[in-house]
């Protein structure tokens, strides 16, 4: 498959539809989930997803690997050389590594955009080249906490054997020898120890130190003094600690600031005699410095389970010293540990892969869960503000100064708007560029770009229930194609709203519109008078174009106005010509908004690294659970089924029916056993994917060939924040559409294409047989 094609692939939009057939957090804490299949956001894929293909360079615990294996398709290709994991990753949508692959910005380049998540299965990542993964939207992960203990207790393990000499001295008896004097150590009762770095490993390294009767002091620029406090450990100056310290252990990370940090002159300052721990990084110590310090006796023992080069050279004279115990790189290995680590990795791989939120995110913001529901529908509405500001400009480059204002009740800090300001530069950059702007490379595609964006907030008065009144989107010193965008000091500027749940539209320049951001939108401007709704109305209708909103925005009667148009099919360029014609329009503008909209987390252009087939089995499973507890044979029955509200479900109703439901209701929600709401959710996921019908087309070039295919799903939705609603909305999407310019010259694209299409649509129709299939079991 070309590169060119398999991007065109890669970009088909799926079925997913964030706030369309999503359903909210708390759906996943369903009883009968397995949980593997509880998440903080379940997202009904209907894509045509297959397996993304994850490298594992290196050892990893066989649970997580069990776990893997279930998701993705796992390649274990351990000992790689650099030119070897090169080659491969080009295959590999993510990587997991441990401490001795090197994940340089050659092997992201390597990658050709497919690397989505690197995963680190451990704490340190200096091995991996941030700068160069964030570069290229490439998530990476950690597994912070799951190797700590096994860190710590190798860490009082190389202090215990190093203080009584057991490695020197069982060396010495397999040797033959009986050396008892030779091999006396030293008591730990009063002595001091200084940990350097007092986090999750220093800091269990202390608690244990203080069992072993030492007096323990710490040093850490960044670290709590109450926490500290609370442990009974002073925190000191870096000098101090050097100077006090009859043992000192090395927990800060490798960076550019503690790299050698332990020098020649940190050594002058040490006592005469010190004994040294390392199971941090090799790098925090100038090991030439350590070697001459060990030969003077200013360190009298050192005990190393890490080194700069791993492994080091046979001939390492710190590796031979008398007085250097050494393991290699052992810190992390333990049963326990591996496994755990194993676990956390995979799980933090397997949710980069679908788009969520990893809390071990390395180079992306963590946003707690219930941040992260409240802020969903603007996140959407970000990204639509983005791509209709962007489209607006007249060429549509040279956008360099963008100003983004947030107004809303709730106080300066609490909003954080790195998700929104992510999105918005998404809108602004994917329409006029081949880039693909995501949560991690967002910042650093808008600075190559030159995009300087600039965020404003204004505090409103009133209730602080949503987090955000509205969102303006101003780029400065360009021209518009519609004039009428343009403020009145000179910016164009689009401002939206989250109206129910869905972004709206609610200002162009300095005119008020009020539209419903789905499909596409047509703006005209008129002058007010009757009788303009139905011409473009007409000429819209004639193309068979379906209008989903429209709203005049007007200075006053009779006066200019401005007329907003969704639609969900994209009109033929004769259309458009047809309204520019009519007399009344003085300017118009045709702007495309997304297929699908976006899904903020996804890390790849357009296919749900998501086994389809899976979530169908959550839904097609929640169904048949549901159709058991409630005695049911058929699904109409199951739909017929009265539900039964106590106080709280009532309540909650009446929160969500009136929109007043703010973070603590969410919270409680969220936490909440599943109901009658999550039952109501489930029934309209039901009909939604009963109702819904594929439509496949095709136009053919004249000598037969496929110019274009077309298939459309029509479903139909209750909107989830409404549980209560009757009313439904229809929703018309493209899956896939190509033009003659993409189609198949003979690359096999066409083709590619068509399958996806056809592929999409089977989806559909088996998600459809499985629930009916279902039913019709249980009623057997
Ligand atoms: N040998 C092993 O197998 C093994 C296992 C686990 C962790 N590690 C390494 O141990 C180190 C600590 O891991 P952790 O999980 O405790 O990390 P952590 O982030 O919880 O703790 C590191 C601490 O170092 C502090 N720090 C940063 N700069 C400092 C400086 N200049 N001086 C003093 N302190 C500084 C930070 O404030 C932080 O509190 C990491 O380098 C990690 O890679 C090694
Ligand atoms: O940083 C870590 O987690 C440790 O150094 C463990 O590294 P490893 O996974 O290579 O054992």
């Amino acid at each position: 498959m070309s590169a060119a094609a398999s991007s065109k692939l890669l970009s088909t939009p799926s079925l997913r539809k964030p706030w369309g057939v999503s359903l909210p957090p708390r759906f996943a804490s369903f009883p009968a989930l397995p949980r593997r299949t509880r998440r903080r956001s379940l997202v009904i894929v209907l894509s045509m997803g297959a397996k993304p293909t994850v490298l594992v360079t290196e050892k990893l615990g066989e649970a997580g690997l069990e776990l893997l294996r279930g998701f993705a398709n796992v390649d274990c290709s351990y000992d790689l050389s650099h030119e070897e994991l090169c080659t491969k990753i080009s295959l590999c949508d993510a990587l997991i590594v441990r401490s001795g692959t090197k994940v340089t910005r050659e092997v992201f380049e390597s990658s050709v955009g497919r690397l989505k998540v690197v995963g680190r299965a451990g704490v340190g990542i200096d091995n991996v080249d941030l700068a160069a993964a964030t570069e290229h939207g490439c998530l990476v992960v950690n597994a912070p906490t799951a190797n700590t203990i096994a860190a710590a207790e190798h860490g009082i393990a190389l202090l215990t054997a190093m203080a009584r000499n057991i490695a020197q001295a069982s060396a010495s008896m397999k040797a033959g020898e009986w050396k008892r004097s030779k091999y006396v150590g030293v008591s730990f009762g009063e002595k001091t120890l200084a940990v350097m770095g007092f986090g999750k490993v220093g800091s269990e390294v202390a608690r244990r130190a203080k069992f072993l009767g030492m007096k323990v002091v710490a040093h850490d620029p960044y670290a709590p003094a109450d926490r500290a406090r609370a442990m009974g450990i002073e925190l000191v100056t870096f000098d101090e600690a050097l100077s006090r310290a009859d043992f000192i252990s090395l927990h800060m990370p490798l960076t550019p600031a503690t790299s050698k940090i332990m020098n020649d002159e940190a050594f002058a300052k040490m006592k005469k005699g010190v004994r040294i721990v390392n199971v941090a990084r090799g790098g925090v110590i100038d090991e030439d410095a350590l070697v001459r310090a060990l030969d003077a006796g200013v360190v009298k023992q050192a005990a190393l389970d890490v080194f700069t080069e791993e492994p080091p050279s046979k001939d390492s004279k710190l590796v031979q010293h008398e007085s250097v115990t050494v393991t290699p790189h052992l810190g992390a290995s333990t049963v326990e540990a591996q496994e755990g680590v194993a676990i956390e990795i995979v799980e933090a791989v397997i949710g980069g892969l679908k788009g969520e939120l990893s809390s071990t995110a390395v180079n992306a913001p963590m946003v707690p869960a219930e941040v992260l529901s409240e802020l969903a529908p603007f996140v959407v509405l970000s990204e639509m503000l983005g791509r209709l500001a962007v489209q607006l400009v007249a060429g549509g480059s040279g956008v360099k100064t963008v100003k983004v204002t947030y107004a809303s009740a709730r106080g300066p800090d609490d909003l954080d708007t790195r998700l929104l300001r992510a999105m918005i530069t998404k809108g602004l950059i994917e329409p006029i560029s081949s880039m693909f702007v995501n949560l991690v490379n967002a910042d650093v595609a808008a600075k190559q770009r030159g995009l300087h964006i600039t965020e404003e907030r204004i505090i409103l008065g009133g209730s602080p229930e949503s987090p955000l009144e509205f969102i303006q989107v101003q780029i400065a010193n360009v021209e518009s194609k519609f004039p009428s965008a343009m403020s009145e000091t000179g910016e164009i500027k689009v401002e939206g709203r989250v109206k129910d749940g869905l972004p709206h539209l609610t200002k162009v320049g300095s005119f008020e519109v009020d539209v419903s951001l789905e499909g596409s939108l047509i703006l005209c401007r008129q002058v007010d008078q009757p009788g303009m709704i139905g011409r473009v109305g007409s000429v819209l209708g004639e193309e068979n174009v379906n209008v989903n909103f429209m709203s005049v925005g007007r200075i006053a009667p009779r006066k200019q106005a401005v007329m907003a148009i969704g639609v969900d099919e994209e009109p033929t360029k004769a259309a458009l010509k047809k309204i520019g014609e009519i007399p009344a329009i003085e300017e118009f503008v045709f702007l495309k908004l997304l297929k699908a909209p976006s899904n903020l987390f996804r890390l790849s252009p357009g296919k749900d690294a998501e086994d389809g087939d899976g979530e169908f089995a959550i839904i097609v499973e929640q169904v048949e659970s549901s159709m058991k507890s409630f005695g049911k044979k058929t699904l109409e029955e199951l739909k017929e089924q009265p539900m039964k509200r106590g106080r709280r479900e009532k309540e909650r109703e009446r929160a969500l029916l009136s929109g007043k439901k703010n973070r603590v209701e969410q919270r409680s929600e969220s936490q909440s056993s599943p109901t009658f709401y999550h039952f109501k959710l489930l029934l309209q996921f039901i009909d939604m994917a009963s109702d819904s019908k594929v439509s496949e087309s095709e136009t053919r070039n004249a000598d037969g060939s496929v110019m274009e295919k077309r298939v459309e799903t029509v479903h139909y939705q209750s909107t989830p924040a409404r549980p209560g609603q009757t009313e439904r909305r229809r929703d018309v999407e493209v899956v896939h559409q190509y033009h003659p310019s993409e189609a198949d010259s003979g690359s096999g694209a066409g083709s590619m294409v068509a399958d996806a299409a056809a592929s999409m649509a089977s989806s559909i129709r088996s998600t459809k047989d499985a629930i009916s299939g279902k039913a019709n079991e249980s009623s057997k």
